[in-house]
């Protein structure tokens, strides 16, 4: 069909793949990766060939015309923190991403990968969102450490477009509400949206929050010192232990939570440890969002692959259903997001952002 867009989205556990045309959905595929076949891979570029060679079998597969393709677009990774948009790749991005100049993670690939295609096929290649997405208010920005600051990292892409949805669908408008957006995948980030903005979130790749089935969010500081001082760790190894090797992974050496879930359902205990120990840590963080609102909280919603997981729903509910009403949207919205941000700049409703000079407005304090 005419005027296809390629829709490109490279997560920790998972490539995803679609093409839409005229606000239709034409073809779409999640690719689930094992442990072992990310293990694999020494880094994330070093994934290249393998994710863009799926992505090769899903445009023949399903008959895509490169004559009908008119863009690409890919999940944006981490960049400098940018405001929210579509953004056009350019050079200087792609340095960026394949320098890991703002560190390492797999949506790197995206902007990366629609490149690849884009060039093949003479097309442009955009990225809409990024992980990297920044409307923190300026306090939330203090580490605790002259030096360090926190960042806006997360699935801000599949968080709006679920936060909208919820809203929506009750009655309400996002940039009037206050709501807590828990994306749970293989990393996972909470955010609370105060009218229209993100203004905090838990930092799903630095470090922050509860563990994920790849990622150990937050740990003691001194043990883990002491950790990365015994087994000499480079700063990369560190990364790729925080980010990676950690979280149900390191316990369980497994990222897929459908064969642990199964794994639960058959009475295996340390499974459901584990997975218990994961529900209390994100019950805890979506609870530390909602003294960012105030307690003022619309709705919680829970969404990303692990909320299929009506065992893991059931126990983070228990938890937080006093706060607020709690909707699940699992899987993500992410796909049609990215192809929807393509087509506010092919009908003119916004311009393509230019990364380069692209900057946040930053409060100077003192
Ligand atoms: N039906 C399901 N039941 C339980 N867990 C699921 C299900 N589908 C996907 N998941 C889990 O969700 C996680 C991936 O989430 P997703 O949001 O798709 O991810 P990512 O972008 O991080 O690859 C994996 O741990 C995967 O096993
Ligand atoms: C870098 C934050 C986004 C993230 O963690 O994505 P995945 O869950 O797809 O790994």
């Amino acid at each position: 069909m005419k005027n296809t867009v390629l829709v490109i989205n490279p997560g920790s556990t998972s490539t995803k793949v679609a093409c839409f045309a005229e606000h239709q959905l034409l073809a779409e595929e999640t690719i689930r990766h094992t442990t072992q076949e990310i293990s694999s891979f020494k880094s994330i570029f070093d994934q290249l060939d393998f994710r863009k060679n799926l992505i090769v079998d899903f445009i023949e597969k399903n008959h895509i015309k490169p004559e009908d393709l008119i863009a690409a677009v890919g999940r944006g990774g981490l960049l400098k923190p940018i405001p929210g948009g579509t953004y056009s790749v350019d050079d200087e991005m792609i340095e960026d991403l394949k320098s890991e100049k703002y560190s390492t993670h797999a949506s790197n690939l995206g902007a990366v990968l629609a490149n690849e295609f884009a060039e093949l096929y003479g097309i442009p290649a955009y990225i809409v969102d990024p992980v990297v997405v920044d409307e923190f208010d300026p306090i939330a920005r203090i580490s605790g450490l002259e030096g360090i600051e926190r960042r806006s990292v997360g699935h801000a892409l599949n968080q709006k477009a679920a936060g909208r949805k919820v809203l929506a669908d009750n009655g309400y408008a996002y940039e009037e509400s206050n709501i807590i957006v828990a994306h749970l995948g293989g990393g996972i980030s909470i955010g609370a949206h105060q009218k229209g903005r993100m203004i905090d979130v838990v930092n799903g790749l630095d470090g922050e929050g509860p563990y994920s089935p790849e990622r150990t969010g937050g740990l003691p500081l001194i043990e883990f010192a002491r950790v990365i001082q015994s087994k000499g760790l480079s700063i990369a190894e560190a990364k790729a232990l925080i980010a990676g090797n950690g979280g149900i992974k390191s316990y369980l050496n497994e990222t897929d939570l459908r064969i642990i879930d199964k794994k639960i359902a058959a009475g295996d205990q340390k499974a459901q440890y584990y997975i218990d120990g994961m529900c209390y840590q994100i019950a805890k963080s979506i609870g530390e969002m909602a003294t960012v609102l105030a307690g003022r909280v619309d709705f919680i919603v829970l969404t990303g692959g692990v909320s299929y997981s009506a065992y893991i729903v059931d126990q983070i509910k228990a938890n937080i259903e006093w706060i607020a009403p709690v909707e699940v949207l699992p899987g993500e919205m992410e796909m049609k997001a990215l192809y929807e941000g393509v087509v506010r700049v092919f009908e003119n409703r916004e311009p393509a952002r230019n990364y380069k000079e692209a900057n946040i407005k930053k409060v100077e304090v003192g």
